[in-house]
């Protein structure tokens, strides 16, 4: 005993000398910083903020125009831009393409994309960006329709009727999608609803458990949440959609060696699913690789496409003048219900893709994301940033900053895209999907399936509600969210 309290005595001390002696280089960056407290700098402007005013706070720190701010937490230097050039720089730089393990590690899915390491991230990513083709994404157009019809055909129940939140329908059908793609589950078998039912709702538990430790302070201690009942059923929908994926690669591992020694290919999809992709190079990935890949772009798919069309649809209850020209712009492209769905006829759809786009700058579903640097990287001539610094880029500041986006920032205008206006900003001005080579590898995924789902609704209903714009607010918690629900009535289109 009597040596023990020295001993920790001491570790304490050279913990504290080590960690001064690691922020000093980071500490003496000649970039701007709010006034800080020793120890803990930054930490006390967020701490028991909600997440609501956590971005007003941003949206405050991002008006000061300066190119970079500087903010530490204890002995973690963090950095944000505040220019497209800089946010250009960070995301181009390969010195800058680490993830902070601090900022993903809730995910708990390290081999993914998402939140592997650096070297890991660049050898798998090269294996996916193949995945993502545009060959195989048209394979994947008769299964965004047939999600699309089938949400068309559930919403039916609403028509003519009450206001109601047309979110949680958008979240199955977009879960179809990524099922049905990733995994080749058939969206109209009887026999699948429960299974679908299953992981809507684990996947919810988790991404929902996930951003409410994500928002508590980076010292937030994890080991207390170990003792809450939401830990358990945290763990358990964790671990059914872990056993269920693992079901799955088994499946389909036996249906591919059929195949492959009967040379009968009937029993495959006429689609390139992903998880057949990856088992067709047996070996590349063991078989937790691949159920956390999986995972990855079904989480990472998922909740975020969702989001987005949820944003979409309430908006353009909101404007239907808006509303009406994206349909005069369907009537003309898709003149009868059964045109065909092709690459080219939602390629020409423009103004609606404006109008996603224009969802996307005033509600960006990822609204901030997070960069470290692997090795020290020189931002600007005379200015090198050590290895070991946190990059907190946050795209919901950029994409409503009215030095990029004039006085009216803040309204909803999809003339925003009109293409002279997008010839005279800057490219990273509008980085909903991030930029450089880790951005967000379904964009397209995501672009084609919004835009069908978008498409078949529209055909169908017309959409309207009492909310208002001015009075709609947002909370950063994993994703960008609406406070409160995205209520909509919808009544029969007539055809025009
Ligand atoms: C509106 C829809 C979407 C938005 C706004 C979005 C946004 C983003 C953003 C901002 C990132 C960068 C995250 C970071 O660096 O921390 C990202 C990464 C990623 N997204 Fe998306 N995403 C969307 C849809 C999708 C879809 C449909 C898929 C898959 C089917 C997908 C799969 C991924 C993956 C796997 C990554 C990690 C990429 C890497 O690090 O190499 N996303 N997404």
């Amino acid at each position: 005993m009597g040596l023990i309290l020295p001993l920790l005595g001491f570790i304490a001390l050279f913990t504290f000398i080590y960690a001064l002696i690691d922020a000093y280089p980071k500490i003496k960056l000649d970039i701007p910083s709010p006034p800080s407290i020793p120890i803990i700098g930054h930490l006390h402007k967020v701490i028991g903020l909600n997440t609501e005013d956590q971005l007003k706070l941003a949206q405050e720190y991002a008006s000061g125009q300066v190119k970079l701010m500087k903010f530490w937490f204890f002995n973690i230097m963090a950095i944000a831009p505040g220019t497209p050039e800089m946010f250009q720089r960070i995301l181009n730089a390969e010195e800058c393409m680490e993830k902070p393990f601090i900022a993903y590690r809730l995910l708990a899915l390290n081999n993914g994309l998402l939140a592997s390491r650096f070297h890991r991230w660049q050898r798998d990513r090269k294996f996916f960006n193949n995945s993502f083709k545009m060959s195989t994404l048209q394979s994947f157009l008769p299964i965004f329709n047939e999600a699309a019809e089938r949400i068309c055909d559930d919403m039916r129940v609403n028509l003519n009727g009450e206001s109601f939140n047309i979110s949680p329908a958008i979240f199955k059908c977009s879960l179809k999608m990524i099922c049905s793609t990733s995994l080749g589950m058939r969206i109209n078998d009887a026999e699948n609803a429960e299974t679908f039912d299953k992981i809507y709702h684990a996947v919810n538990y988790v991404i929902e458990s996930i951003a409410s430790l994500q928002n508590k302070p980076v010292i937030y201690p994890e080991t207390l949440y170990l003792l809450t009942p939401r830990f358990w059923k945290h763990l358990k929908s964790a671990l059914y959609l872990k056993n269920f994926h693992h079901r799955i690669i088994n499946e389909r591992r036996n249906i591919l060696e059929k195949t492959d020694e009967n040379k009968n290919e009937e029993e495959l999809p006429s689609y390139d699913i992903f998880i057949d992709q990856i088992l067709k190079n047996k070996g590349l990935f063991t078989d937790r690789e691949i159920w956390e890949h999986i995972l990855t772009i079904l989480a990472a798919g998922y909740e975020t496409s969702a989001t987005c069309l949820s944003h979409c649809m309430l908006f353009l209850a909101i404007f239907e003048e808006i509303q009406q020209k994206v349909v005069d712009e369907i009537n003309e492209i898709f003149p009868t219900s059964d045109t065909e769905i092709t690459l080219e006829n939602l390629g020409k759809l423009q103004y609606m893709e404006r109008v996603i786009k224009e969802t996307l700058r005033i509600a960006p579903v990822g609204p901030v994301v997070f960069r470290e640097t692997r090795k020290p990287f020189e931002i600007e001539p005379g200015l090198v940033i050590p290895k070991g610094v946190v990059f907190i880029l946050h795209i919901y500041c950029l994409h409503r900053a009215k030095r990029w986006w004039g006085e009216r920032a803040e309204e909803f205008d999809p003339d925003n895209f009109l293409p002279e206006r997008v010839a005279e900003r800057h490219p990273a001005t509008f980085i909903p999907f991030s930029f450089g080579k880790r951005n967000c590898i379904g964009y397209r995924y995501a672009m084609l399936s919004m835009k069908t789902i978008l498409l078949r609704m529209l055909q169908r209903y017309k959409f309207s509600t009492h909310l208002k714009y001015k009075e709609l607010r947002f909370k950063s918690t994993l994703t960008l969210q609406l406070i409160g629900e995205h209520l909509v009535k919808i009544e029969e289109r007539k055809s025009e």
